[in-house]
């Protein structure tokens, strides 16, 4: 199976580009056309050029046939879209039209409208009118307004729109891709985690997706009755005993298993990890062996797996599925990450869809376990934490779980990072496999035993934190926080980690500080997190999660980002400017959920 081509079958959302125009024929439309759509094709060329789609391809732009002078005009770019499967639309105009005949008016698309800065025809004026229809119509629409005043007939886009331009139509895209896709919930709700209560009403409202649901009796039955490739089974297996090492048992002698009984639990484990990659996005082989129904799929671009207790209480956990599938790489060589939440956190699941999208490179899941204060380090080590760390550090550790692009084996410009699957090496890959064991996972949690993936992120890597979370009454609330990975001296981390359970991946992680609310302290940040579980995306994305959030009506409660790169559609502006996070949460409650 090619996973590029199969996985991505229906294809991705295009941006629709919409150049405006001012419709008096005779004089003033006809000498505006040319500057008019070079506009056009100068964001879509820029679009293009800059963004890529999850597998690789450069995202395409549709413009509109003509000008967009009138309603008419309106209607058949809206026409050619929709055939199109445009998913967002960008307006594009250095002069005056005329707003609400020119604007679009399909409320589920994400929509921005850039205003030429210049003196000679008032693009800006119609940024501002056109504005002020969306935000009286209930159709939000980002502004984007150059600093600087450009000379007519200049088709640059200047550095500032062009930050603009890419914000918004990375978050857009994010939108438009996870529309009418689905979250499957293998299993159920795992040890009490509100998260894995998946709220559906949610996916379908904020979101626009579905929700599927299997039992875990379904892994049974496929393993039981071989609802596999056998083929893919015996090349995957292969490559695992040739490039993951098993780490050594850390079990109280008397509950270590036999060699025996871990050679099989290997076999599951593989076995766990081809069933839920089809169980998502279906397989075109099972149809070849007879099982048509289970080669479709459940058209999951995410989903979460229970584990914890009643599966992992009797067979191998889900910590090796879990941490190959949401790797950029498995037997097949390098492909994109599927995002697989642990114990069924769909609220995380969301928050690594999100960062995923935003990105296209692989997310950690963790505990936002311990807040470690710099005393109580030195209590415990002797050693007084320095640098980045001395304010204090959290201890992010899954239960047995993560990416392994985590690791922070590849490189960017000479220093570790996360990237998308087409940027890495195959001399990265095998440092990623090298840098991880396989330790047999803690049978006193989990007594089906299975494989944790111990490893240790390298630090310096900008990386940014967020967790979305359901408040009765209130909705999704999203938080945010910007920080770096940390490296600590080796004997510290040995000590640290080995009070909780060292067969686990760990990050060490320092958000950035404000002295403001929630990031006036390391231990405010910890404080204030909605829950046990946050998502960690390489690189500063926060402005990006402010704008995709936005989009999506959901408030921010805290975030370390600098003000100005925050970019909300500019209704926002007119529910107050002085504090933009209380605007922020009367907005999205105003305008709602984007799809009803
Ligand atoms: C092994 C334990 O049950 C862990 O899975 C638990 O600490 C969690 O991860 C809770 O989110
Ligand atoms: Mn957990």
């Amino acid at each position: 199976m090619i996973e590029s081509t199969y996985r991505w079958k229906d294809g991705f959302p295009k941006i629709g580009i919409r150049p405006t125009i001012d419709g008096r024929r005779r004089g003033v439309r006809e000498s505006l056309e040319v500057q008019t759509m070079n506009l056009a094709k100068a964001v879509a060329r820029l679009l293009s050029e800059q963004l890529r789609y999850p597998n690789g391809e450069p995202v395409e732009c549709v413009i509109a046939d003509t000008c967009i002078g009138g309603v008419a005009e309106a209607a058949a770019a809206a026409k050619k879209f929709n055939t199109a499967e445009v998913g967002l639309t960008i307006t594009v105009t250095p002069c005056w039209c005329y707003g609400t005949e020119t604007m679009d008016t399909d409320p589920s698309l994400p929509k921005a409208v850039w205003g030429f800065n210049g003196t000679g025809r008032p693009g800006a004026v119609y940024l501002a009118a056109v504005l002020s229809a969306h935000a009286q119509k209930g159709l939000p629409a980002f502004g984007i307004y150059g600093e600087d005043v450009q000379d007519e007939g200049d088709d640059r886009i200047p550095a500032d729109v062009q930050e603009k331009l890419l914000r918004f139509a990375r978050s857009g895209l994010a939108v438009a891709c996870m529309k009418d896709q689905a979250y499957l919930s293998m299993g159920s709700v795992s040890m009490g985690i509100a998260g894995s209560i998946v709220n559906d009403q949610f996916f379908q409202e904020f979101l626009g997706m579905r929700n599927e649901y299997i039992d875990m009796s379904e892994f049974t039955r496929r393993m039981e009755e071989g609802i596999y490739d056998p083929e893919e089974y015996e090349k995957a297996f292969a490559w695992v005993k040739e490039n993951c090492k098993e780490g050594s048992d850390n079990n109280p002698e008397h509950l270590q298993t036999s060699r025996e009984r871990k050679d099989w639990e290997w076999e599951m484990v593989v076995k766990m990890t081809l069933i839920t990659r089809d169980l998502m996005i279906g397989n075109p082989r099972l149809a070849e062996l007879g099982y048509g129904e289970e080669a479709q799929g459940h058209h999951a671009i995410v989903s979460g797996f229970h584990g914890q207790r009643q599966w992992t209480d009797h067979a191998p956990n889900g910590d090796f599925m879990e941490t190959i599938l949401n790797s950029s790489f498995d037997w097949n060589g390098k492909r994109s990450p599927y995002m697989v939440a642990t114990e069924n956190d769909s609220l995380n699941g969301i928050g690594m869809l999100f960062g995923y999208l935003l990105t296209n490179t692989a997310q950690i899941f963790a505990d936002v376990r311990t807040y470690w204060s710099s005393d109580s380090v030195e209590r415990v080590t002797g050693h007084k934490l320095e640098g980045r760390a001395a304010n204090g550090i959290l201890h992010l550790i899954n239960s047995g779980s993560a990416t392994l692009d985590g690791t922070g084996e590849q490189m960017k410009d000479g220093k570790p990072a996360m990237k998308p699957f087409w940027e890495i090496s195959d001399e990265e890959v095998e440092n990623m496999l090298k840098a991880t064991q396989w330790r047999p996972a803690s049978v006193e949690y989990f007594r089906g035993g299975g494989f944790s993936t111990d490893y240790l992120t390298r630090g310096e890597m900008p990386m940014t934190m967020a967790r979305l979370n359901l408040v009765k009454g209130l909705g999704p609330v999203l938080q945010i926080a910007e920080g770096y990975s940390v490296e600590l001296p080796e004997l510290v981390h040995e000590t640290l980690d080995n009070r909780t359970d060292p067969t686990w991946p760990t990050t060490w992680f320092v958000p950035n500080l404000t002295d403001n609310g929630a990031f006036t302290s390391v231990y405010d940040v910890m404080d204030n997190w909605g829950a046990n579980h946050g998502v960690i995306s390489y690189g500063h994305i926060g402005a990006d999660l402010i704008t995709l959030a936005s989009i999506l009506r959901i408030p921010v409660s805290m975030h370390n980002v600098p003000k100005e790169k925050v970019f909300r559609p500019r209704a926002w502006g007119l529910f107050g400017t002085e504090q933009a996070e209380n605007a922020d949460f009367r907005a999205c409650a105003n305008f709602g959920p984007l799809y009803k």
